[in-house]
């Protein structure tokens, strides 16, 4: 069964009289829908009580909103999305004042008024007029057309503009062909100082998205699947004047019956404004109203009602949770990322809206996101695998992961692998030198063994998980360094025991180990590694990097003391760096030191475990 989720109704939340609950109680038996009349009329109260700023609690439900053009992007959007979520209820309407200005002119204007412009966030100050944008040659000829007190009858221009618009070329009178008419833009192109046009053709020819918008005349932004928000005039002062041209022919049914002025944009003003009439406008508004009044008789600024409309496109994640969750839960608000999947890590109450949730995020953070997982259970087996549920998206768990400049494919559902110890992994490797050889004992499927090895002489990399280790060898070829790293698919005691005893192997100088649940206990297969090796030759101390979790009022001494008992041996340095607080109190702590030379040549031997 398909449940649907409505949004809560706008102003719901200063109002206990409206008071329904936050969200439906029973996510099962979703269905909810808020009294308009009363939505309406309380809209203006509400509004008043809400901070500064665009909100889901403000403006106008869409059923509220008259019929128009808004419906297309409307249905565009809700296309575009499942029917767990209503994306149209989402939808709001605000009404505010604007500007209208020649479009050569908002700019200048824009920073006078700076202070009394909308300042929300993801909305430009300045809109574009529908239907408004003339080639800068017509506008020319049209604003001495309707100026016609400074029109001086210059027929050339008028003869210039005739070619221009039936495509002819300047002096012949007849059509060029696409090909003369390129090479005449060529020349014309060169005599002007821009030789660098390598690919006219395809310069000259503009975008064909470009060109669909262009003739319909819209803005991206407020059309189209991903519609975010969109501006209409509701209301202005052009109307048809008498001696008025109908330039409809000529500019489509736009402007039937009405006062041409050129291209103009609209500068929204700030929302308080939204009812205000021109006499009640701060002075700032005031003053360039009146300059413009002065300068020209056809003025062609005016103030204007204007409709902005925000498409579910246009909120935040956590706005549109927040809308849809029950009162006082906490609204999950972040995850982590390996390549196109994030990894959700809801709590139990969140269980019953995970789809809900997944969704929104996927719907928030596509394309870079295509699959929303959640974890199941904590890690607890020898793998450090994780048990996944795929909740949105597509059920690819192979991600490719790029860090340091390397790339690693990874099956989250198989291996383990954690983004948030990348700066860890970094701090790591500028404690190595390219005369090092490493020894990665819990090599996982790479990330320190592979970006070690760009930088070392050799890298010894093991793991227990097979699956790991097939991913370890062809991250290796992925990043053309498998000459460098030799993988190893054993228990990390038997591959200590087999690295530092084979004669063969090159004497180690790193050894990282990052199991941090257990790696100190593996600190005992060190004891006596060297026990065999003659008292006259010399030996090669590794320095040790192991990991660890502490959950003691001193994480350090706890962690130093573990290491301790494993060695069996006391006096020796270690250097400790926190990592980072994986749980309230507890520390991932990395601890190094160099291998104490009584504990490397030890008669007794910790025996690995088979
Ligand atoms: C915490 S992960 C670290 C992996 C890698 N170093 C990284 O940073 O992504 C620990 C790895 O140790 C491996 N592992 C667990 N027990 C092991 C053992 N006894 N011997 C060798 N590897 C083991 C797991 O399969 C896992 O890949």
């Amino acid at each position: 069964m398909v449940t649907r989720f409505m949004l809560r109704p706008p102003n719901s939340l200063p109002f206990t009289f409206l008071s329904p609950p936050r969200f439906l109680p029973n996510p099962l038996s979703l269905s909810f829908s808020l009294n308009s009349t009363t939505a309406t009329a309380t809209a203006t109260a509400a509004n008043q009580n809400l901070p500064y700023g665009p909100s889901l609690r403000k403006g106008h439900k869409p059923s509220e909103l008259p019929k128009n053009q808004s419906e297309e992007a409307i249905e565009q959007v809700q296309e575009d999305t499942d029917d767990l979520l209503d994306t149209n209820s989402f939808t709001r309407a605000f009404d505010i004042a604007a500007l209208r200005v020649p479009s050569e002119r908002c700019f200048a204007l824009e920073n006078r008024l700076r202070g009394h412009l909308l300042n929300w966030a993801r909305i430009r100050n300045i809109a574009r007029v529908r239907g408004d944008e003339v080639d800068g040659e017509l506008n020319d000829y049209l604003k001495h057309r309707s100026d016609s007190s400074n029109y001086d009858g210059d027929t050339d221009g008028l003869v210039a503009l005739n070619r221009r618009i039936h495509g002819r070329a300047e002096g012949d009178g007849e059509l060029l062909p696409p090909v003369l008419y390129r090479d005449k833009l060529v020349k014309t192109f060169n005599t002007r100082g821009f030789v660098k046009f390598r690919n006219l053709a395809r310069m000259s020819r503009p975008k064909k998205r470009k060109k669909k918008e262009e003739a319909e005349g819209r803005d991206k932004r407020g059309s189209g699947r991903n519609a975010v928000y969109m501006v209409e005039v509701v209301e202005d002062g052009s109307g048809s004047e008498e001696g008025e041209e109908d330039l409809s022919g000529l500019l489509g049914d736009e402007f039937k019956g009405r006062k041409w002025r050129g291209s103009t944009r609209l500068l929204l003003l700030d929302e308080q404004y939204a009812d205000n009439r021109l006499e009640d406008m701060p002075e700032a508004i005031k003053a360039v109203a009146k300059e413009d009044g002065d300068q020209s008789t056809t003025s062609a600024l005016e103030l204007v009602r204007c409709r902005l409309t925000l498409f579910y496109n246009y909120w935040q994640m956590d706005e549109i949770l927040e809308a849809l969750l029950p009162k006082d839960m906490i609204i999950p608000s972040a995850f982590e990322t390996v390549g196109h999947i994030a990894h959700l890590n809801l709590r139990d109450e969140h269980l019953p809206y995970k789809r809900l949730i997944a969704k929104v995020v996927l719907d928030k953070h596509k394309p870079k996101i295509q699959t929303v997982v959640n974890k199941i259970s904590s890690i607890q087996n020898d793998y450090r695998t994780m048990q996944l549920e795929v909740l949105a998206g597509n059920h690819s768990l192979v991600a490719t992961v790029v860090e340091n400049g390397l790339r690693f494919h990874v099956d989250l559902g198989a291996v383990y692998w954690n983004s948030k110890l990348s700066t860890e992994r970094q701090r790591l490797l500028s404690c190595f030198s390219q005369n090092d050889v490493v020894c990665d004992v819990f090599a996982g499927v790479g990330p320190i063994a592979i970006s070690a090895a760009k930088k070392v002489k050799h890298v010894y990399a093991n793991d227990l998980n097979p699956c790991a280790v097939d991913y370890l060898e062809r991250n290796c070829v992925l990043n053309k360094l498998e000459r460098k790293v030799e993988v190893y698919n054993m228990d990390g005691r038997r591959f200590i025991d087999a690295i530092f005893t084979n004669q063969k192997a090159r004497p180690i100088t790193q050894v990282v180990m990052n199991l941090p649940n257990d790696a100190a206990e593996y600190l005992g297969a060190f004891r006596g590694i060297f026990r065999k090796i003659p008292n006259d030759k010399e030996i090669t101390l590794p320095t040790i990097h192991v990991y660890g979790f502490s959950k003691g009022e001193d994480p350090e001494f706890d962690f130093h003391e573990r290491i301790r008992i494993a060695l069996s041996e006391v006096a020796f340095e270690v250097k400790t760096h926190r990592v980072r607080l994986v749980a309230p109190g507890k520390w991932m702590i990395c601890a190094s030191f160099i291998l104490p030379e009584r504990v490397a040549i030890a008669k007794v031997h910790a025996e690995p475990v088979s």
